[in-house]
């Protein structure tokens, strides 16, 4: 395969650059999540402290560009909410995840976070934690996943889940970077598989509480986008890569609260199922772009025309973990939301549909 070097950073040349002294400034990275969820981000140039989200700036960017905001009216302001140390530039350096603002002070159309949060406080003494597994697939510049031959298919899935060794996984050098890139951060990061599809992938984080869960998912997601630009490897979100009789891509969401959790849980768990399905069509709404190409009831999902659960069954909406059954409590999956989706969007409307919105 011809190299297209052009398109990918030179580390080694940068590693010289990097190491060079930064006179008591930081380089602080703002991240958002743009219209069509994918982040973007900038940096600026501040003196070295311990930053929380309260003594950083407000910032602005031209939402005209990225479809936030029209041309007539077009500052878009960057609110910062949570901050975390940065995997590329080294200590001091930071990235700050920022919530979007228009100028008369409503929420941006494109921030889910600020409701989020609000539901999230409102149902704090739930104790909700959230566990969301996000797949992926990485695409060369011709948009065709990576280890598939030109012009061809692959040998039919099978080896390629849990994969070890070439032929049947490509491209671990970015899954490690991205790994540890998140432990570094502090992102809960909990584990990493290769997936059923050659080229897809799966990270997962949590269990993260509250309105952590979708700032840490995002920022995930933000530093795979970078690590795999280091790479030159394109990253798809995309809930139905290829078309045919190739697994899609999700974004299971595990979902306890602490009455869950504890002893006589499952009555919890079982009362919340019964909660969800009334709200199944109003929840696909939340649950990503094209996830009617995935959830047809094949490559182990649920059909999205109707809602549907059990004990280790991985083809249905909502499925309860063999360990949790078995224990009597613990947390369920729900297996629905598709790898494009908001974490935002999905973590509300478990809590809204569960425990009803707020008034
Ligand atoms: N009590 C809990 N509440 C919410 N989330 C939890 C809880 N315990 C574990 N989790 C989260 O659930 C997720 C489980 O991910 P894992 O990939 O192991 O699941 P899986 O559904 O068996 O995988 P797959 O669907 O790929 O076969 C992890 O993100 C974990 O942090
Ligand atoms: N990729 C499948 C899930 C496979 C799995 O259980 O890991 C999906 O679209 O949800
Ligand atoms: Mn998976
Ligand atoms: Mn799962």
């Amino acid at each position: 395969m011809a190299t297209r070097e052009v398109l990918s950073s030179r580390t080694e040349t940068v590693n010289k650059y990097m190491k060079l002294d930064q006179k008591g400034n930081l380089m602080a990275e703002y991240v958002w999540v743009d219209a069509v969820g994918e982040t973007r981000s900038k940096s600026r140039t501040l003196p070295v402290k311990e930053y929380t989200p309260a003594d950083l700036p407000i910032w602005n960017f031209d939402g005209s560009s990225t479809d936030q905001a029209p041309g007539d009216n077009s500052d878009v302001y960057l609110r910062p909410a949570a901050v975390y140390p940065d995997p590329f530039r080294g200590a001091p350096n930071i990235i700050v995840l920022a919530e979007c603002w228009n100028a008369d002070g409503t929420p941006n159309k494109f921030n889910y976070r600020h409701e989020c949060a609000k539901v999230m406080e409102a149902y704090a003494d739930r104790v909700p934690w959230f566990g969301l597994e996000q797949e992926y697939t990485l695409l060369d510049h011709d948009d065709r996943p990576y280890g598939w031959p030109t012009g061809g298919f692959p040998a039919p899935q099978g080896p390629y889940y849990c994969g070890v060794g070439s032929g049947k996984v490509v491209m671990r050098d970015v899954v490690e970077s991205h790994y540890k890139a998140c432990l570094y951060a502090g992102v809960q990061i909990s584990g990493t598989n290769a997936e059923v599809m050659p080229g897809q992938w799966e990270f997962q984080v949590g269990p993260c509480e509250g309105i952590k869960m979708g700032d840490e998912l995002w920022i995930a997601r933000f530093f795979l986008a970078r690590v795999a630009e280091d790479f030159g490897v394109k990253v798809s979100w995309h809930p139905k890569p290829i078309p045919g009789d190739w697994n899609g891509a999700g974004l299971h969401s595990n979902f306890s609260t602490k009455e869950m959790r504890a002893e006589g849980g499952m009555k919890h768990i079982e009362d919340a199922i019964k909660k969800l399905e009334p709200h199944h069509i109003e929840c696909i709404k939340e649950y990503g772009e094209d996830n009617e190409l995935r959830l047809t009831g094949r490559h182990e999902t649920g059909s999205i025309e109707q809602f549907t659960y059990g004990v280790a069954n991985r083809g249905t909406s909502i499925r309860i973990p063999r360990e949790t059954a078995t224990k009597g409590y613990g947390y369920f999956e729900d297996r629905r939301p598709a790898s494009n989706a908001d974490p935002y969007r999905v973590t509300k409307v478990l809590m809204t549909s569960i425990f009803g919105k707020l008034r």
